[in-house]
């Protein structure tokens, strides 16, 4: 078996401040219906969730494990382990689900879902050409917005920039205006440019997601910075007792280099996040903006007094990002509609007893 450094991993001095005693730690690299395959110190597990991992999650799904979680492991005998407890997680994609209460039609149980946890880098990647359109700066204000939710730092990388000659800075500058506060990069994974800048961000075993459009050069970008053996062929036991060589997808990926780079289906299947604070934070210049209209809950939508309107008037705030404010404005009370918000408190309060408990059974334990 081969040993890790967790540090490697991402395990810091505050992690090991939760680990309750008599456990060990381990990151869970992908899930599987009732077992997670983690990593720990002495290298791969496949391990079985304990009772109380599956107590807590068949009340609420956001307490099951997913990738990027550091767990604590309890050793059984013959060397196998079984998962003891997710730790607190420093960020989390999550993907609001529908009101239990809703009727009519809607999809889900009204629970949410963690879809990934401690990413502390969301690389939101555009390409600067997309067939025969420019970058979507309403769809980079979208993904910012979700980046920011999550609690992990936004990075907007404009990839395929050898499709562009001339022009990328003024492309460049409209990006940064659409994401104020957030490290706007061109990247070309096929020149090679701007690649080790991105390996840079994850110095310090930090872990990132790679957010963006099917085409915006996610997989080349994460083989020019992992190089080869992302995809990792695992013998697989196949019915007839015969040997089979399967290709498995991880989806926590160590960087030779350092750092992680989580890429799951769920994760780049992004579109429902509920999302408030994220759409407030990417639209930071519309909110000082808003400072100054007459009324204190001012629409922006013909008031009188309107500062933002007359931002828009004298050019100073472009019209197109206006519009996508109210957009996203939209589709997040909506969403907030959606999602029980007595519920969601209840998550919120149980996931705090989860947590003191497991420290505090973790203190009692021999
Ligand atoms: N010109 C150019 N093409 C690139 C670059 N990076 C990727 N491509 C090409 O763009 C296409 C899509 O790249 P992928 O890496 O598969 O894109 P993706 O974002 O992973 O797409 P999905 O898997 O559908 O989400 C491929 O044909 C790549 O060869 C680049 O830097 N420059
Ligand atoms: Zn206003």
């Amino acid at each position: 078996m081969n040993t890790h450094d967790l540090s490697l991993l991402g395990w810091t001095d505050s992690l090991a401040a939760e680990l309750p005693a008599g456990t060990v730690p381990a990151r869970v690299a992908r899930v599987d219906r009732g077992a997670a395959e983690v990593i720990s110190a002495d290298g791969h597990h496949h391990v079985k969730y304990g009772s109380r991992v599956r107590r807590a999650s068949s009340d609420d799904p956001v307490a099951l494990p997913c990738v990027g979680d550091w767990v604590a492991l309890k050793e059984l005998p013959e060397g196998r382990h079984e998962l003891e407890a997710v730790l607190p997680r420093r960020t989390a994609f999550v993907r609001g689900g529908v009101s239990r209460t809703s009727r009519g039609g809607l999809s889900g149980d009204g629970q949410g879902q963690v879809l990934a946890a401690n990413v502390d880098l969301v690389f939101v990647a555009e390409p600067s050409m997309h067939a025969t359109d420019f970058a979507d700066l309403g769809r980079i204000e979208r993904l910012v917005a979700l980046a920011w939710e999550s609690g992990g730092t936004p990075v907007v990388l404009i990839t395929k920039s050898d499709l562009f000659e001339r022009g990328l800075d003024d492309l460049l500058a409209d990006v940064a205006a659409a994401a104020p506060g957030v490290a706007v990069h061109a990247v070309s994974s096929v020149l090679g440019e701007g690649v080790a800048l991105v390996r840079d961000y994850l110095a310090g075993s930090r872990t990132a997601v790679v957010l963006g459009p099917s085409g915006a050069g996610k997989s080349t970008l994460v083989n020019a910075l992992a190089g080869d053996g992302v995809m990792e062929t695992q013998l697989v036991r196949a019915g007839d007792g015969r040997g089979r060589h399967t290709t498995v997808h991880r989806e926590l990926i160590p960087l030779p280099g350092g750092g992680l780079i989580i890429d799951t289906p769920g994760i780049r299947r992004v579109g429902l996040y509920e999302m408030t604070d994220g759409v407030d934070l990417v639209f930071a210049d519309i909110e000082a903006l808003a400072g100054a209209c007459r009324f204190g809950d001012c629409g922006h939508d013909g008031e009188p007094g309107c500062a933002v309107q007359a931002a828009v008037e004298s050019g100073e705030l472009a019209e197109r990002r206006l519009e996508s404010w109210f957009k996203l404005q939209r589709e997040a009370a909506w969403m907030a509609g959606r999602t029980d918000a007595r519920l969601r408190k209840e998550q919120q309060n149980r996931w705090k007893i989860i947590h003191k408990e497991m420290r505090r059974s973790g203190r009692n334990r021999p």
